[in-house]
């Protein structure tokens, strides 16, 4: 498990630099996001690194999370390169209250969430990290600036997958967050074309076919459904599933809330008395 001190010097390390920049806090391997070593073999030097990002509160991570985590390339029968977990310590909406789990305890709860992915498909790279950008557009940015040939270290094109719910769909398409509406139709542009990006989306229990149906037919997020770069999946009784339901149901004294997380992060949480009242 990685230790409090590299995972609190990490987050120093983001807030101290005007870079914009990622740490990689784990990796299942040493080559993660590569195959073999940081750098492309010659056999696959034209393939791009497709990876699959999947960003988070994680406060605490459930098995909503760890089933969009886990979702399948869209565009491929190929798995997925690598798969990345993802906590941004700037949120765009979200600011730590004194009940959260702690910037570490959650990267210690991903760092499990990890291991139940490769558990549950062996062979499966993945790697968890911190970012300090609150928006995909910048979080892809980052990305391929450190993986892929822009950074020099790579021949390679990265390209993500964003998996995300249908709340953070309405945000990713919400001229607030870019400054406008030229502006983000400008951004997206980048993100989806340019980068080769994609969003999987998964259904939540909040939202309705008939707003959803109006929703993706709405101009700006049409072209790119049409384009296959927005998919919508559905995943389920976990739909249902949230870590404020899992919060509020221990502050309130109530079971079954570990139905909801891994066996490995309900422990946790019951080992670290996480979300009692204060
Ligand atoms: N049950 C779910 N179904 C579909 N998407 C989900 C579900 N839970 C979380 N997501 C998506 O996962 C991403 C990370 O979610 P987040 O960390 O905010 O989880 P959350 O359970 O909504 O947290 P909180 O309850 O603390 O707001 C978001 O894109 C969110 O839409
Ligand atoms: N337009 C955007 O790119 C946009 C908008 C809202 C949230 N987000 C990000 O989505 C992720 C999930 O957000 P929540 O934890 O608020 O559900 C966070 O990393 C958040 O910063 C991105």
């Amino acid at each position: 498990m990685t230790g409090q001190l590299s995972v609190e010097d990490a987050i120093n390390r983001l807030h101290s630099t005007k870079e914009r920049s990622i740490e990689i806090v784990f990796r299942s391997d040493n080559f993660w996001p590569f195959k073999n070593h940081m750098g492309p073999t010659p056999a696959d030097d034209q393939e791009d690194v497709i990876i699959s990002v999947f960003d988070s509160s994680f406060n605490p991570p459930t098995l909503a999370h760890l089933s969009i985590a886990l979702l399948c390339r869209p565009d491929s029968t190929f798995p997925f390169d690598a798969h990345l977990l993802l906590l941004s310590v700037t949120n765009a909406d979200k600011k730590l209250t004194p009940t959260d789990a702690t910037y570490v305890q959650r990267v210690e709860m991903m760092i499990l969430l990890a291991h139940d992915m490769m558990a549950s498909q062996p062979g499966i790279r993945v790697a968890v990290g911190i970012i300090d950008e609150p928006t995909f557009v910048g979080k892809c940015r980052v990305i391929q600036q450190t993986f892929g040939k822009e950074s020099g270290k790579s021949t390679k094109d990265i390209r993500m997958w964003f998996g995300i719910g249908w709340d953070t769909l309405l945000r990713l398409f919400a001229p607030r967050y870019y400054g406008g509406m030229d502006a983000m139709e400008d951004q997206l542009e980048e993100f989806f074309d340019r980068d080769g990006s994609g969003v999987i989306c998964a259904r939540r229990g909040d939202g309705t076919k008939d707003e959803e149906k109006v929703f993706l037919a709405t101009d700006v997020v049409k072209r790119w459904v049409d384009d296959g770069k927005v998919v919508m999946v559905d995943i389920g009784t976990y739909g249902g599933y949230s870590s404020t339901s899992i919060r509020d149901a221990i502050a309130n004294g109530e079971d079954g809330w570990r139905s909801m997380c891994t066996s490995s992060i309900a422990d946790y949480v019951r080992d670290a008395a996480l979300y009692g009242k204060v």
